[in-house]
């Protein structure tokens, strides 16, 4: 039997079960399956086994031979054969193709293959609602590290590894407002539809909640309702779900209108069977209904909350673009390659833009943007900061307008009639309905701020109607601005246009909302509406007035004043009111805000062109001065704005960078919060229990994502550690390694921690308990918490600096020896003299001052003891150090290749290192020092040694590159003795 495709795409139209077998390989399945058919269909079942059994191997046979994906592109480019399979994934072809970059109809279409970039998603994100702005939310993203993360691509998002033993069923998808989600299911989707990717599944079925919202009166079955969106599936009449591998995508769950009542709706199981929207979906989500089915929902993070955690199997977080992504997305956005990079370079340069630019529908503002200013800018500067964009992005969306329904000319920047009207009607309800917290608006909030319903369609790029009609199945209608900061940006724009043209403070809820007096039209002054503003935005405790704000009082700048003329019947006396907005917002920087809305205000100064007090804090970092310096709130506050917008990132905060102090963590705490290891090391910082109180609370919070804690040598004691382990032991705590090495805890703490080791959450995989006096009792107690099942511990280290693995046995230079000192008691006593000794000439013969060295090149962890008296340098130096010339460049502690206890009975106790003095505080010096080097960590520690405990003294913090030598410097009359091992009860 010769067989032709035709008549094999029509014999599986028919058989569509056995066709999905065929395309997912399982061939000797369906041969199966239809032999068993026909044998109960046929009058003949012997005559009808016969032929299809031909028919069926020769099928078999030519499949076979074709490449999986041609036999797609034939059953897709015919439109003879018009399989249900065949015909979704050419309607979901047609439905996707193209992205409306920001709008949905006016826009131009761009096809999504061509601009679709990679974002960054990841994997296992917390269920939290994080209420705060998703401005203040992207700019926590974007200064966070991305390490250790785990990140997945769109086309794996059911291949995630599952949180539980099972498959995943359900993804739930986060990310702020035009973060790209929506774009994310639908490149799914139409991948699926170009044979791209996951063709394991035979159905994909997307929904918005924003269709489902206008059906949620109606009465549906799960088949019905895929047949009312998918005429596809009804005209095949798809009914088997169950026989298939079905993914169904519910996009934007946050303007879900439905009340999705988990806790109540009765349980549905019968695909076929009608009920209200709401006990479809719950029971679609719960599992309860079509449990093979997967299911794909996407929602901004505030609304996350309304699916039950136990119903999600896999959350993943939409973070935008990186930079890496950003680039690549103005690369695919420009033809011209060389305007490309003179975007990319000019959104570097400013911060604002730059932060923003994680957020790919800004990408898209400001592409659009920079593009029309590049090609029509003469001599124009390119807008730098938010407010300047925004008011472009205005201009040149009213200009497409003039120019397709207007005729106006490509390069007037002016505002037309049409445009002032427009613009007037859109800012009152972008006002109206934030002061409401609306973001999706009915035809009645549009004819109650003055907008012709049928003029919205043309209010091209800015306002963007939601639904397509095209469908024509939908009696309501939907809007909303195309991205919430378009709409902040308009109802700040408002508030800035009523108040100089009219007088009126709308932010001000006790002012009569109407004309003031003329004494004010003749000279409108910003400064109190700015005020009013500033005040109310910081009574919002999760920032959702900041970029009101910001934008409230970048309009007044001088360059956006020119932008916005022919907008404003007046012009507001701007130098002297800008200058006292910027002071009064200076001072409320100085009244100890959080860091979120610190950040802000510096945001509105840069809005507003004023630097100074970033400049001078730039001034200190560049010059080295910071440290030296007294800095108050403001200058700390600047301080934090700085590092927190750092285009180079916080992995590491070293606090010794910029105060050793107590007060500089507690100030410099947000930054501690968005780095991932923080070193707070150094007895200099002198870190006390009231740190740890502060660093337990961060601990438990759940945005810090800090993985590495150092504390070494700050002196915490147990009733610090008791604090820090009520951070430990939270579910948020994400620590992995802490170092308290030296931190003089004793055996009580043992308890803290092992009670910290063994709770659920806890995260710990190495723990420096080092050179404290945890005593045989102490480490017994750890060793329960070790053996706790929940325990993820791999490095503990407890040594004390004393304990026999570490000791060191030092062996004199010879060679090094100075000619004054006489050594005695087997080489293991020296003592300064009048006489030089009859030593021979060595290069390495110190000769300038009264030292020497051991021969003991150290590179691990090692501890040694000496005795002394009268006045010496108990020291560590590089094989370099010099021994003979200036006394500078040979004594211990006086240049950079020593570090030098200096111990004298007459003047106490001092460190000195790169001719630094460091005075250690002490009732008497002791005479028995114990010497700690941790060559890998690059710390050097004294001890006091007294009835064999010890106090510490001092740490150096070093980064030690090569080999370090004991060392010993005698003043005259004075001794050293090395102790032995033996001489120590260990
Ligand atoms: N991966 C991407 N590649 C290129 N452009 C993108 C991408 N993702 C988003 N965009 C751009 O950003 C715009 C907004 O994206 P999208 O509608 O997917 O955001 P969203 O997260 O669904 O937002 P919302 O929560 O407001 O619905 C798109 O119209 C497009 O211009």
């Amino acid at each position: 039997m010769n067989i032709k495709l035709e008549n094999l795409m029509t014999f599986m139209r028919n058989e569509l079960q056995k066709f999905q077998m065929i395309l997912s390989s399982d061939y000797s399945e369906a041969a199966d399956n239809q032999e068993k058919e026909d044998e109960r269909n046929s009058a003949d079942p012997e005559q009808a086994k016969g032929s299809r059994e031909t028919f069926l191997k020769l099928s078999l046979q030519f499949l076979r031979k074709m490449r999986k994906d041609d036999l797609a592109d034939c059953l897709w480019n015919s439109e003879t054969f018009p399989t249900d399979l065949v015909s979704l994934k050419s309607s979901l072809r047609k439905r996707f193709c193209c992205v409306f970059e920001g709008l949905a109809k006016a826009g131009n279409p761009t096809l999504l293959n061509q601009i679709y970039t990679e974002l960054y998603i990841t994997e296992g994100g917390d269920r939290q609602i994080n209420e705060e702005h998703e401005v203040r939310q992207i700019e926590a993203t974007s200064r966070k590290q991305r390490v250790q993360e785990k990140t997945i691509r769109q086309e794996n998002i059911f291949k995630a590894s599952p949180e539980k033993d099972k498959p995943t069923r359900t993804v739930m998808t986060k990310g702020v407002a035009g973060i790209g989600k929506t774009v994310l299911t639908q490149k799914f989707a139409l991948d699926w539809a170009e044979n791209r990717s996951n063709q394991d599944i035979q159905f994909i079925f997307p929904f918005t909640f924003r269709e489902l919202n206008v059906l949620r009166d109606k009465r549906f079955s799960l088949v019905e309702l895929v047949h009312h969106f998918f005429n596809e599936s009804k005209e095949a009449q798809i009914c088997r779900f169950n026989d298939f591998q079905i993914v169904f995508i519910f996009d934007g769950l946050d303007e879900c209108r439905l009340p999705l009542d988990f806790s109540n709706n009765e349980v549905l199981t019968d695909v076929t069977e009608s009920t209200s929207l709401d006990v479809l979906l719950t029971n679609l989500i719960r599992g309860k209904l079509l449990p093979s089915a997967r299911l794909w929902i996407t929602t901004r993070p505030a609304a996350a909350n309304q699916i039950p955690p136990e119903c999600v199997d896999i959350v993943t977080d939409v973070k935008g673009f990186t930079d890496v992504q950003k680039e690549e997305y103005f690369r695919k956005r420009f033809v011209d390659q060389k305007q490309a990079s003179m975007v990319i370079s000019h959104i570097k340069m400013s911060q604002s833009l730059r932060i923003m630019c994680h957020i790919p529908v800004f990408c898209w503002i400001s592409a659009t943007v920079l593009e029309n200013v590049l090609k029509t800018r003469q001599g124009r500067e390119l807008p730098k900061t938010l407010t300047e964009l925004y008011i472009y992005f205005l201009l040149v969306q009213s200009k497409v307008k003039q120019l397709k329904y207007e005729g106006g000319a490509e390069t007037d920047l002016t505002w037309s009639p049409e445009s002032k009207k427009m613009i007037k009607s859109l800012g009152k309800l972008a006002f109206d309905q934030l002061q409401k917290g609306n973001l999706i608006f009915y035809e009645t909030d549009l004819a109650g701020s003055g907008i012709d319903i049928k003029a919205a369609s043309i209010y091209s790029g800015v306002f963007t109607q939601i639904f397509k009609e095209e469908r024509g199945i939908y009696q309501d209608k939907l809007f909303c601005f195309i991205h919430l900061s378009v709409q902040e940006f308009l109802a700040a724009l408002h508030v800035h246009l009523t108040f100089i043209n009219s007088g009126v403070n709308l932010l001000d809820d006790k002012q009569p909302k109407q004309r003031v007096s003329k004494a004010f039209k003749n000279q409108p002054n910003v400064r109190k509406l700015h005020q009013t503003a500033v005040d109310k935005a910081l009574q919002s405790p999760n920032g959702h007035l900041d970029l009101v704000l910001r934008i409230l009082v970048g309009l007044s700048l001088p360059a956006n004043q020119t932008l916005l003329r022919g907008l404003q019947t007046q012009t507001p006396n701007i130098l002297q009111s800008n200058q006292e907005t910027a002071e009064y917002i200076k001072k409320m920087i100085s009244d100890g805000l959080s860091a979120e809305k610190s950040i802000n205000l510096f945001h509105c100064l840069n809005e507003l062109n004023d630097r100074s007090l970033v400049d001078e804090i730039q001034q200190y970092l560049r010059s080295g001065s910071l440290s030296t310096r007294k800095l108050s709130p403001a200058q700390w506050s600047a301080l934090v704005f700085i590092l927190l917008s750092s285009e180079k990132g916080l992995e590491v905060f070293d606090l010794k960078k910029y105060s050793a102090s107590e007060e500089a963590l507690l100030m410099l705490l947000p930054v501690v919060k968005a780095s991932n290891k923080a070193l707070l090391s150094d007895s200099d910082c002198n870190l006390t229990q009231r740190s740890c109180e502060t660093l337990s609370s961060c601990l438990s919070s759940k945005s810090l994502r800090l993985q590495s804690l150092d504390l070494n040598y700050n002196c915490l004691q147990d009733v610090g550690l008791k604090q820090l382990s009520d951070g430990l032991k939270s579910p948020y705590c994400k620590l992995e390694r802490l170092s308290l090495c030296g931190c003089q805890l004793s055996e009580r703490c043992c308890k803290y921690i092992s009670s910290v080791l063994s709770s659920q959450p806890s995260k710990l995989r190495e723990l420096d308990l080092s050179n404290n006096n945890l005593r045989d009792a102490g480490v017994q107690q750890l060793c329960s918490g070790l053996e706790a099942p929940h325990c993820k511990l791999e490095t503990l280290r407890s040594v004390q600096p004393g304990g026999f693995s570490y000791w060191c046995e030092l062996d004199l230079d010879m060679n090094s020896v100075h000619r004054q000192l006489r050594l005695s008691d087997n080489n293991t006593e020296i003592r300064q003299v009048e006489d030089e000794q009859p030593y021979p000439d060595h290069p390495n013969r110190f000769q300038t001052c009264w030292q020497l060295m051991c021969r003991n090149g150290l590179t691990g962890r090692c501890y040694w003891e000496v005795e002394w008296k009268g006045a010496v340098l108990i020291s560590v130096s590089c094989k370099g150090i010099k021994r003979s010339g200036k006394s500078e460049d040979c004594r211990f502690g006086r240049n950079d290749q020593s570090w030098t206890l200096e111990c004298s009975d007459v003047f106490g106790l001092a460190a000195w290192h790169v001719n630094r003095e460091t005075t250690i505080p002490s009732s008497s010096a002791p005479h028995r020092v114990g010497v700690y080097l941790d060559h890998p960590a690059g710390t050097l520690s004294f001890y006091n040694v007294a009835f064999d405990r010890l106090k510490h003294l001092h740490t150096f913090c070093a980064t030690f590159t090569e080999p370090v030598y004991p060392s010993f410097g005698l003043w005259s009359g004075a001794s050293v003795s090395l102790c032995s091992a033996a001489s120590k009860k260990l």
